[in-house]
């Protein structure tokens, strides 16, 4: 007999399949409400249950999770893949009630439905109090054309707007198959009349529009935030409020749910939903059936698609295939992370004892590194395949015909819209990985951490300044590898550091003689 918890509310149709099983037990209460956590194989949750490491723990049996809908940035997914528990979201029941919403909102964002209404059933009939705006023919700025991004560009285009795009890895091909136009950020701050953000959170979306993006906006510019909480930078919202440049803003996610004393819920121009994107009969339905099957299918030692952590190896072939799978997870977010640009074509090529193993999860687990830069935290060796095809992405992989000589060796070709990147990876039993070749210059070093890559021309004292400037800002040095193709000719730097660079130190060392490309890695 199994035993599911569904910790949050979850519609009961969907969970048929679980709930009417003679083999499974299923408690629907909130986590503090449960006596004996210690008895759960499932826990099913939405976005209120916050899963994390403690929870985990005091959850031994726990096998799987599962979270009825798309963000798992409340299950600690690191903890559950440590405690060999797999994870599984249901990443596309939501999506068109989601861009549904975000439609609604910016509807209702621009005619004042929501002030007119409780005017009105105060006894009010201020007519001219609620003149609206139209959204036929305004500029729509979209940041970010994933799956609802793209729902979104749909609607607008039917509704006479014009669609900008800014997502960093949108491909010109998926761009135009949507009919949209791709801008960089800043074009498209300056031309929206409206701006909708529909990113993940993460690092690099964080405070997105924050003071020095909201400065670049038209003045009167109307924005929404159906995504999550903080990609709008809320500090900085007041301000663009208060000084009148942001007419009005739609909001269905906070940087803290449910808001505090949050100052946005103030403003007679500020529009709000309690989290509802995916609140509508059928969002509910799908992403409660998509769990239920996947839950099931799970406990009956079938394998699952929807894993967002988890491949599905045995412990045997996991054992000799992780030291490559680990190396090439990080190689995947050292040529993203080098190569910033839509990317359409990637090779892989085996060489050596590593060609005998299961390389598809070794591509995999490469893809995986690569996109989890670039796309929602949900991307991993299970779905990255079906993310780079829907992205536009061709992969390929091959087993070397010549050997270099090394035991085993991993070479990837990364091909962008204006440049490619090339990187060559070995592992050494007891003593681990080494990035051995960077487009084409031999060089030496230890994938982790801080590192710093600078392009050069190789002339005496270029390194020393490199150096100099680092240290006049206090950064220390940990190692440092040169490669060159000739001397005189344009050279490599990998520098491992104690802590990331500021971008205005970048900025700096690219206005140095000789220096011609510089970027922070983090792995
Ligand atoms: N309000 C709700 O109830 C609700 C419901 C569903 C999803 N969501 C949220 O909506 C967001 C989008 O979901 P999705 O399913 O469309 O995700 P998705 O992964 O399909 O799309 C995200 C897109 O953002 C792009 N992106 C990543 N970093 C970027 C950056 N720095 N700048 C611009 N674009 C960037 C990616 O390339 C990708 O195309 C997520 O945050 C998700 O959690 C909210
Ligand atoms: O990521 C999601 O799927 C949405 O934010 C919906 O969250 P919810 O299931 O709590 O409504």
């Amino acid at each position: 007999m199994f035993h599911v918890l569904v910790a949050d509310s979850i519609s009961s149709v969907g969970l048929a399949p679980i709930l009417e099983s003679e083999d499974i037990t299923v408690v629907q209460k909130k986590v503090d409400e449960v006596e004996d956590l210690t008895v759960f194989d499932a826990i099913l949750v939405r976005s209120a249950t916050k899963v994390t490491e403690d929870l985990i723990k005091q959850m031994p049996n726990l096998k799987i999770i599962g979270r009825a809908g798309v963000g798992v940035d409340n299950i600690d997914v690191e903890a559950a893949t440590r405690h060999g528990v797999v994870v599984i979201n249901a990443p596309n029941g939501n999506t068109v009630s989601t861009a549904e919403h975000t439609f609604a909102m910016m509807m209702a964002l621009l005619r004042h439905i929501p002030q007119a209404n409780a005017s009105v059933k105060s006894g009010e009939w201020k007519r001219s109090q609620y003149l609206g705006t139209e959204l036929y023919n305004k500029q729509l700025g979209i940041i970010g054309l994933g799956r609802i991004g793209s729902e979104i560009a749909k609607r607008a285009k039917a509704f006479g707007m014009n669609v900008l795009v800014f997502d960093p890895f949108l491909t010109k091909e998926r761009a135009k198959k949507i009919g949209v136009n791709s801008c960089t950020l800043d074009e498209l701050l300056q031309e929206a009349d409206i701006i909708t953000v529909h990113t993940p959170l993460t690092k690099e979306t964080k405070g997105l529009l924050g003071r020095d993006n909201l400065a670049k906006t038209k003045q009167g510019v109307y924005l929404l935030n159906c995504a999550r909480g903080g990609i709008i930078d809320e500090e900085a919202l007041v301000e663009y409020l208060e000084n009148g440049h942001v007419k009005g803003v739609a909001l269905d996610v906070f940087e803290v749910e449910p808001p505090k004393n949050n100052k946005l819920l103030t403003y007679d121009q500020v529009i709000v939903t309690p989290h509802l994107g995916a609140s509508t009969k059928e969002a509910q339905l799908s992403v409660a059936s998509q769990v239920a099957e996947e839950v099931l299918k799970f406990l009956n030692g079938k394998p699952v698609s929807s894993s967002i952590n988890l491949p599905t190896l045995t412990k045997e072939v996991y054992e000799k295939i992780q030291p490559f799978y680990k190396m090439a997870k990080k190689i995947g977010k050292l040529a993203s992370q080098c190569m910033k640009e839509p990317v359409s074509d990637i090779e892989i090529v085996y060489e050596g004892s590593v060609s005998e193993l299961e390389t598809s999860f070794i591509t995999k687990s490469f893809l995986s590194g690569f996109l989890s830069e670039r796309i929602a935290s949900t991307v991993n060796e299970v779905n990255a395949g079906i993310i780079a095809g829907e992205r536009g992405i061709n992969y390929s992989e091959k087993i070397a015909t010549n050997r270099s000589g090394y035991e085993n060796c991993i070479s990837i070709l990364v091909d962008g819209e204006s440049s490619s990147f090339r990187v060559k990876a070995t592992y050494i039993p007891h003593y681990g990985e080494r990035i051995i070749e960077i487009n084409g210059y031999d060089i030496d070093f230890y994938p982790t951490g801080e590192l710093l890559y600078i392009q050069h021309i190789d002339k005496p004292g270029v390194i020393g300044r490199v150096g100099n400037k680092l240290g006049e800002h206090q950064i220390n040095i940990a190692t440092m590898q040169v490669g060159r193709k000739e001397a005189g000719g344009e050279a490599i730097m990998m520098l491992s550091l104690d802590k990331p660079l500021e971008q205005a130190l970048i900025d700096d060392l690219l206005t140095m003689d000789d220096i011609v490309f510089v970027r922070n890695i983090h792995l």
